[in-house]
């Protein structure tokens, strides 16, 4: 249970998970995936998760959404480039420490070529009405307006449901800009006969150029996931984790970064999802001892509450955070240098993602 839900911001619901434990059956989880260009940090809060999942001994699958990409009209639309962007997000989970004989890579292809997989689906689309169908467009990173750009996109949530009962889930994990899918699925499970998955959510991790002018209480969930999340679209709002010292550096200083302000702040969430998620992190902050010496924070808690206090300089927390960061995605650069084909696969999506 421990490892099952810690670091997340909700799960859907935690007395459903208690009892199958309990009940000592073996639990099947999953999170899909638009393999559609490159893996930046705000995409480890899940994939530590997915560690967490398989640790605890969940039998987990990886589904890369590969036409659910191209109804999103991802990587303009070249299923080539898709299935080795799919390919990219399985080296960076091995990189991180993802145990790659204990997770269960599908793709979408494979599941629509079953007949089955249809039936399902429209026994969803029947159960399921329109105006619904168009509010969980967000899943997808759009707006509901943006439903009747081309038909195929009112089909990806129910396609995405259908996933889930296909591959008959007990666990659907995802960030919480995933969060109607699942309660789509959660809904629709009896009507159509199948299991009713537990949801897990993992948190958002705000892009770095923040919200802008915006006041933080102002923003909501769900503009917060579609305008203002770190995202692959937006490669300017990423660290990615392949990113050189140096990149990560210049990227961390730049971002937003408001004094005293901790919601929707890259850099305060940097340390809260990343770093201090890790059991025994300590953030050292070196300074000069005009501005108060080096200090070393031991909890988030405490980071928080010097910073609201304005007790700590952004600057002195982005320099200690970027250290940190190059330190934690140290193995991931080392994978790449020393694994050939993954380095290619890289090489070509970076490419892509410049000529797009
Ligand atoms: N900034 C983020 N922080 C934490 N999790 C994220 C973030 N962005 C996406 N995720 C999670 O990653 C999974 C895959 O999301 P998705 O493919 O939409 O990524 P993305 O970076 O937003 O891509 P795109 O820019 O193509 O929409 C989902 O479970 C989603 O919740
Ligand atoms: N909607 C998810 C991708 C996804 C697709 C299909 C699924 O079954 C699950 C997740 C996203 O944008 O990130």
């Amino acid at each position: 249970m421990k490892l099952i839900t810690r670091n997340t911001v909700e799960v859907v619901t935690i007395e459903e998970l208690k009892a199958k434990i309990e009940a000592g059956e073996k639990l099947k989880g999953y999170i899909g995936f638009e393999p559609s260009g490159l893996f930046h940090i705000g995409w480890l809060v899940w994939a530590n998760k997915v560690k967490d999942m398989i640790d605890a001994g969940v039998e987990f699958y990886l589904l890369a959404a590969t036409w659910h990409a191209w109804i999103n009209d991802k990587l303009g639309g070249n299923m080539e480039l898709i299935r080795k962007a799919a390919r990219h997000v399985v080296d960076v989970l091995e990189a991180i420490g993802v145990d790659r004989s204990r997770l269960r890579v599908v793709d979408a292809e494979e599941l629509v070529s079953d007949k089955e997989y249809w039936s399902i689906l429209l026994r969803v689309a029947k159960n399921n009405t329109l105006a619904r169908i168009k509010r969980a467009l967000t899943i997808m990173g759009r707006k509901a307006e943006e439903a009747e750009l081309d038909f195929s996109k009112l089909i990806y949530p129910a396609m995405q449901v259908t996933d889930i009962f296909y591959l008959d889930l007990d666990i659907a994990l995802g960030g919480m800009d995933q969060r109607k899918a699942h309660m789509l699925a959660r809904d629709t499970a009896e009507k159509v006969g199948r299991k009713k998955p537990i949801a897990i959510h993992t948190p958002l991790l705000t892009g770095l150029q923040g919200i802008g002018r915006m006041n933080p209480d102002a923003v909501d969930e769900e503009q917060h996931a579609v305008e203002f999340k770190m995202s692959k679209s937006k490669p300017e709002t990423a660290v990615f984790v392949y990113d050189s010292p140096e990149d990560i550096e210049k990227k961390i200083l730049r971002a937003y970064c408001p004094a005293r302000e901790v919601k929707f702040n890259p850099i305060m969430e940097i340390n809260k999802y990343l770093l201090f998620s890790r059991p025994g992190f300590k953030l050292v902050i070196e300074r000069p001892e005009k501005y108060g010496g080096t200090i070393i924070v031991e909890s988030y808690e405490e980071l928080e509450r010097i910073y609201r206090e304005g007790k700590l300089h952004p600057l002195d927390l982005k320099k200690a955070t970027a250290k940190a960061l190059i330190e934690m995605l140290e193995p991931v650069r080392r994978y790449f240098e020393q694994n050939r084909e993954a380095r290619e696969t890289l090489e070509e999506l970076k490419k892509a993602a410049i000529t797009r």
